[in-house]
This record gives C-alpha cells, sequence and structure tokens, in this order.
C-alpha cells in the first residue's frame, strides 16, 4: 500500500501541492484526473521518491520516502513518464528493455525471458532489433511501458499513457491496465481522459489547484462539472450520464 499523508509540496515560492491525502494499494487502478497545472506529475513523482514532501509524508509499503533513496524505491514502484524523449539511451529495443532487469543482477536467461514477456505484453514482439528512436510515437510510448514492466515492480504510475495512441492503441493501454490489476499491481493511471477512467478504473481522485476537489468511484465523475476541473464532456459520456439519471 502506498500512502500519502497531508503533503504540501512548494517550488519556487509556490505551493503546488496543498495537503494532499492519498492512498494506493496493490491490485487497485486509481485514476488522477484534473487540468494541466493542477500537480499531478508532482504528486505521483512522489510516490517513487523523486521529489520529497515539504510537509507531510509519503509511505511505500510503510518506508518514508524521505528515508529511501530513489534506487530503492523503483524497485517496488515504476514510473512511465509522460515525456519520453530523453528517456532511451540504447541502440536497441531489446537492450532498452534489457537495462532495468540486467540491474537487478538477474541471469542472462531470466533478463531474456522477462524482455519478451514485457514486449509481448505492449504489443511489441518482433521489434527486439529496432532502434528506439526509429519507432513511432506510439510505439515509443509502448516500448516505454515495457520497460517499466520488465521491472516487476508492485506499483506502477503510468502518466497519461494514451496521450499519443490511436484507438487501437487505446484499447491496448485498457487491456494492459486491466491485466496489471490482475496480476495484483497496484496502478495510478494519469489522465485527462474521462471515458478512460470510467473504463478502467476502481477508483478516482481529481486534483485541482494541489488539492484534492473529488475522491471516489469513476461514476462520481459523472456528477461533476467536467469542464470546471479542465476535463473534456464528450456525447458518450452525456450518453452515460443519461443513462445512470434514467437508472438503465
Ligand atoms: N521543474 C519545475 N520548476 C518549476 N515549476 C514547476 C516545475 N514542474 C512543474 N512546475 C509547476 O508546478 C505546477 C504543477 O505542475 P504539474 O506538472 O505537477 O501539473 P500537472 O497536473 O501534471 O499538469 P499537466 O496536466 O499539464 O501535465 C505547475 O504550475 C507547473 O508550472
Amino acid at each position: 500500500m502506498i500512502l500519502v499523508e497531508s503533503i504540501h509540496h512548494s517550488r519556487n515560492g509556490k505551493e503546488v501541492l496543498r495537503g494532499v491525502n492519498m492512498s494506493l494499494d496493490r491490485g487497485e487502478v486509481l485514476a488522477l484526473l484534473g487540468p494541466n497545472g493542477a500537480g499531478k506529475t508532482t504528486l505521483a513523482k512522489h510516490l517513487n521518491g523523486l521529489l520529497k514532501p515539504t510537509k507531510g509524508r509519503v509511505l511505500v509499503d510503510g518506508i518514508d520516502t524521505r528515508k529511501s533513496s530513489v534506487a530503492e524505491l523503483s524497485r517496488k514502484v515504476g514510473y512511465v513518464f509522460q515525456r519520453l524523449e530523453r528517456m532511451f539511451f540504447t541502440g536497441r529495443v531489446f537492450d532498452e528493455v534489457a537495462f532495468g532487469p540486467g540491474s537487478l543482477g538477474m541471469d542472462e536467461n531470466e533478463v531474456k525471458e522477462r524482455v519478451e514477456w514485457a514486449l509481448s505484453l505492449v504489443g511489441l514482439k518482433g521489434y527486439e532489433n529496432r532502434k528506439p528512436l526509429s519507432l513511432s510515437g506510439g510505439e515509443m510510448r509502448k516500448l516505454a511501458i515495457a520497460c517499466v514492466l520488465a521491472m516487476g515492480t508492485d506499483y506502477v504510475i503510468l502518466d497519461e499513457p494514451t496521450s499519443d495512441l490511436d484507438g487501437r492503441g487505446f484499447k491496448a493501454v485498457v487491456e494492459l491496465v486491466k491485466r496489471l490489476r490482475a496480476e495484483g499491481k497496484g496502478v495510478l493511471l494519469i489522465t485527462h481522459d474521462v471515458e478512460l477512467a470510467l473504463e478502467v478504473s476502481d477508483r478516482v481522485v481529481v486534483l485541482f489547484n494541489g488539492r484534492i476537489a473529488f475522491e471516489g468511484k469513476p461514476e462520481g465523475l459523472l456528477n461533476l462539472n467536467l469542464w470546471e476541473y479542465g476535463l473534456r464532456e464528450t456525447r458518450w459520456i452525456e450518453l452515460m450520464r443519461r443513462s445512470l439519471i434514467e437508472g438503465h
């Protein structure tokens, strides 16, 4: 379980997080929504110790992130960043995915198995010898996810995983998130996409101006004025809302 206890975070004199309480359990998908600049990424970076709270604390399976290193925490919490440009540093897809498990001290066969498993999970089997930087935006996103999955962490943070994916890629992410949950991982899904949150999450948190504006079941989003929170209304969402009100 990851526990976020009344955290504040200030940057350049500005309070970006203003007293946030949140939890993420294993086997749970939590969607984190909110407008640009609300503090979602800042909050998520606290979960693997990349950022430390100015006030309050974060416990990862009981470990206080202030007393632990990022290296140690990254064995528990994997993070697929929103921006991928500077993420890849090898010349081959296989090597890119193998780097993480290799650094955990696994033997060659075990690493190979992990790499193949992670690549097939994201739909990149057969891409082993491609150059990471020659991939399309959506394929790079899948590769970044595979790199984190290969680490075998108990918690996975996906920061805007569908932002550069087409319809098929979107569906693949939905399936992947469901699979991670079935494997007992805790998934934090940062997104602007209400449809994605409704489709895969068990619980949602809406962050607004560094504070939690809503926390509850995904269907609860349908009672909010989504525009107010920088979230897009779609026809499908309107239909969901109506069918809920009419009780079908
Ligand atoms: N490295 C930084 N230096 C200074 N300010 C920063 C830095 N990173 C983020 N901020 C500021 O902190 C606030 C929250 O940013 P954050 O990236 O956490 O928001 P977000 O909700 O993830 O937004 P988005 O949906 O646009 O990704 C913003 O006002 C942003 O400008």
